[in-house]
């Protein structure tokens, strides 16, 4: 492992459990019924503790899509053709009425007020120099994990690291919040290869439809992670990444690992996020105390995935594209509870009778 992958993951500390526990004095005395914001009571006292305050606030907050191809995607394992992964790419940076960019994370990170990086982590082909484009490309796409380790250690590296500078770069932009995204035809094969791997997990258990394949390509699908699985059998977090991982999920990592350094607040998307949490988890045991995990994805294994992180889900729309786009959808609700522990009266301050 590079050096400063291991500064990175030394950096990672617990929680503030001082700013954790006045926050739960403070929130019990809130004015509502005790118990009565359900779900966002926990979450802000969770926020506290990341962002060190009782009076937590998410000022600013990016979504971070990293795009890179994958060799596995020639063995037939996604319903769409690899060449989309280049024109999503395009699509992200495309100019329209709307502002800048075309697809889905970016029509909801308008709406949302989240501001969209954009990472070439390693596509097929060359893609046009664009100001908003961070070129980390090391190589034009994985291998195929099926046949072969999908990357070098060295290559894997270069991931993590143009990850944590691309998360630094928007951390000291103004984000306290950010949501690692993705683009890759074929990633949630090699996600799921990931998870069963880390988790002790069957192929069957946790490889899922992705963009929709259907019966015939799926039980394809599944065999294609057993081969993979069956080639190798490390199972050391960073050995299964290089193994099994695609390089947007090294980049994922790196930023995840980086946001959790600075402490500042991780949403976690889907299924692919979700494989470079385990991985990240496995290195240090405090990142998952920075991780917020957005909706349950329609996709086989997130839950598995959830669970192992000790995470609940916020809530269950059946999303399953990926992109980052749960985890920006996520972001008014975390500001929304750091905002009932920020701005609420107690009910002292307020002369109300509890
Ligand atoms: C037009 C389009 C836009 C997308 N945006 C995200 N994905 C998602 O689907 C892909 C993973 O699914 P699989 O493993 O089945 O290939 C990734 O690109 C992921 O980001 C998309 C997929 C398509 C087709
Ligand atoms: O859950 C995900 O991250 C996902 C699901 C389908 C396709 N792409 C990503």
């Amino acid at each position: 492992m590079h050096p400063d992958i291991q500064a990175l993951i030394d950096q990672i500390g617990p929680p503030d459990h001082a700013a954790v526990a006045r926050a739960g004095a403070r929130q019990v005395q809130l004015t509502k019924p005790a118990g009565s914001l359900g779900d966002l009571e926990p979450l802000s006292i969770r926020l506290a503790g990341v962002l060190g305050s009782e009076r937590p606030e998410l000022r600013g907050a990016a979504v971070l899509v990293a795009a890179a191809d994958h060799g596995v995607a020639a063995e037939g394992v996604s319903a769409y053709p690899a060449e989309v992964t280049q024109a999503m790419v395009l699509n992200l940076l495309a100019d329209t009425p709307a502002g800048r960019g075309g697809a889905a994370v970016n029509a909801l990170a308008r709406s949302a007020g989240v501001e969209v990086y954009l990472m070439d982590a390693g596509v097929a082909t060359e893609l046009p120099p664009h100001p908003a484009l961070y070129r980390a490309a090391v190589r034009r796409g994985s291998r195929n994990l099926r046949h072969e380790a999908a990357m070098t250690p060295a290559e894997r590296d270069a991931l993590i690291l143009a990850g944590a500078a691309l998360a630094r770069g928007a951390i000291e932009a103004g984000a306290d919040l950010i949501v690692p995204g993705e683009l890759g035809i074929g990633n949630t094969t090699s996600a799921a290869a990931l998870t069963a791997r880390l988790l002790n997990l069957s192929p069957q258990a946790v490889t899922g439809r992705g963009t929709g394949v259907d019966d015939g390509r799926l039980a394809h699908k599944v065999a294609v992670v057993g081969d993979a699985l069956a080639r190798t059998p490390v199972t050391a977090p960073l050995d299964a990444l290089a193994e099994l991982g695609g390089f947007e999920i090294a980049a994922m990592l790196g930023m995840m690992l980086q946001a959790a350094a600075l402490r500042r607040v991780v949403v976690l998307d889907g299924f692919v996020e979700g494989s470079a949490a385990l991985v990240g988890a496995g290195l240090s045991p405090h990142l998952p105390d920075y991780l917020f995990a957005a909706g349950e994805c329609a996709e086989v294994g997130h839950a598995a995935q959830l669970q192992a992180l000790g995470l609940r889900p916020l809530f269950r729309l059946g999303l399953r594209l990926g992109e980052g786009t749960g985890g920006v959808l996520a972001v008014p609700l975390l500001r929304a509870a750091a905002a009932s522990l920020r701005e609420m009266q107690t009910f002292s301050e307020a002369g109300v009778p509890s």
